[in-house]
């Protein structure tokens, strides 16, 4: 990738441009409030000229509202040969994009993906080009997405040192659901306690609250873009989770009682919940980098027709595998090249058997 063209220097695209600048890559800078991509180009990360011609990457960083209506306006000028943007929810913008009437050869040409990295800052002064490093970068290929705008997506996530997830649209909202959305609601819920607290209690404040309440600062605005777009699977998060808190309530209620056998019983309920709390957060994992994960790789044959990367990721995806990072090799003059797929070790097996089923070819 030579060229690319960032719209909406906030938070995100600032930052992305930053790390695409670093790395040689000329960079477009686009946004509604021009004070912001001039701020961007202060920042060093691109320049506010037009390209005055089509880029190799035109990358959307708008809120989540906005996107579909800019990339059916930049697919229908050619802005660029290929097209991403890095919304927070997946299905809402390519069911907008297809309701606008987008012609499907150009849809093609665009990949949804979202970055697992973020601040509760908005816009160009928050951004740094480290802002990505060892995260995941949620990749949702569709069953066409044309293979070539697959790798300009796997070489920016490799531009900005992060680590490309390959997913199914539907199952990343799901999984944002509880990873990002209810989080950012529970933190706000805590945090909306404070309002009207006590200076005496305020005063008190310590990490503890400040760890829970980080993300409560985030901007109202683009929070109601990215509920609004996935209410259902958090509201069913919220639900089980008021089922938690009733709970926590009837068993610290327990804990009041005169009776020694009522308190047993509420300490033995406030032990359970806890120790639920203890082993979920053990399952959150380090960046990559700081607990680096055992995985295995399954190298896989492609040829160099177009669609076959996306195949063999949808054709993962039904097998039920995440695939946890990817390289390809291109036999240099050869109509065919080499996909190393790593996945977790207890799903390399059925991955290899689903992948075969499906006619694929692997290397030993
Ligand atoms: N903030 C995060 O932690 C985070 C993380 C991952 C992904 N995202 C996603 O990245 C995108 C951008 O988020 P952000 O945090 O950078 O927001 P931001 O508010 O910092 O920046 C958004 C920018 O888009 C511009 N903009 C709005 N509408 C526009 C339009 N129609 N055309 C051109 N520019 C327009 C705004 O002027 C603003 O500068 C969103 O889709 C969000 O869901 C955010
Ligand atoms: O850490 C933060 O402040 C974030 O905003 C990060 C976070 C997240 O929930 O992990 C928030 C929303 C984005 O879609 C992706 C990342």
């Amino acid at each position: 990738m030579r060229t690319a063209l960032v719209v909406g220097t906030g938070l995100i695209g600032t930052s992305l441009a930053l790390a695409l600048t670093r790395r040689g890559v000329t960079v477009h800078l686009v946004d509604q409030d021009t004070d912001a991509a001039r701020t961007a180009a202060s920042l060093g990360a691109g320049t506010t000229e037009s390209p005055g011609g089509t880029v190799d990457l035109a990358i959307v960083a708008v809120p989540p509202a906005y996107v579909a209506g800019t990339l059916a306006a930049l697919l229908r000028a050619d802005a660029a040969h290929g097209y991403l943007d890095v919304a927070s929810v997946k299905g809402g913008p390519r069911r907008e994009l297809e309701a606008l009437g987008t012609d499907p050869e150009r849809l093609r040409r665009y990949l949804g993906t979202h970055p697992m990295a973020g601040r509760e800052r908005s816009g160009p002064l928050a951004a740094t080009a480290e802002l990505f490093e060892g995260s995941p970068w949620v990749l949702t290929p569709a069953r066409d997405t044309d293979t070539e705008v697959l790798n300009q997506a796997l070489e920016l996530v490799a531009h900005c040192r992060a680590v490309p997830v390959v997913m199914d649209g539907g199952a990343h909202d799901s999984a944002v659901a509880l990873v990002s959305h209810m989080p950012q609601l529970v933190s706000t819920l805590v945090a909306a306690r404070l309002e009207h607290a006590d200076d005496t209690a305020v005063r008190l404040c310590g990490q503890g609250i400040r760890d829970v309440t980080r993300i409560a600062g985030s901007d109202p605005a683009m929070w109601i873009d990215i509920l609004s777009a996935n209410p259902g699977p958090v509201a069913d998060l919220l639900d089980a989770l008021g089922e938690d808190l009733g709970e926590a309530v009837r068993v610290l209620r327990l804990l009041e009682s005169a009776e020694p056998a009522r308190r047993a019983e509420g300490a033995q309920g406030v032990e359970r919940l806890l120790r639920r709390g203890n082993a979920g957060r053990a399952r959150v994992p380090g960046k990559h980098g700081s607990t680096p994960a055992a995985y295995e790789t399954i190298a896989v044959l492609i040829s160099d027709r177009p669609g076959e990367l996306a195949r063999i990721f949808a054709d993962a995806g039904r097998a039920g595998v995440n695939i946890e990072d990817v390289r390809i090799e291109h036999a240099t003059g050869q109509q065919a090249g080499l996909v190393q797929l790593s996945v977790a070790p207890e799903a390399a097996s059925g991955l290899a058997a689903a992948l075969r089923e499906r006619g694929w070819s692997l290397r030993a």
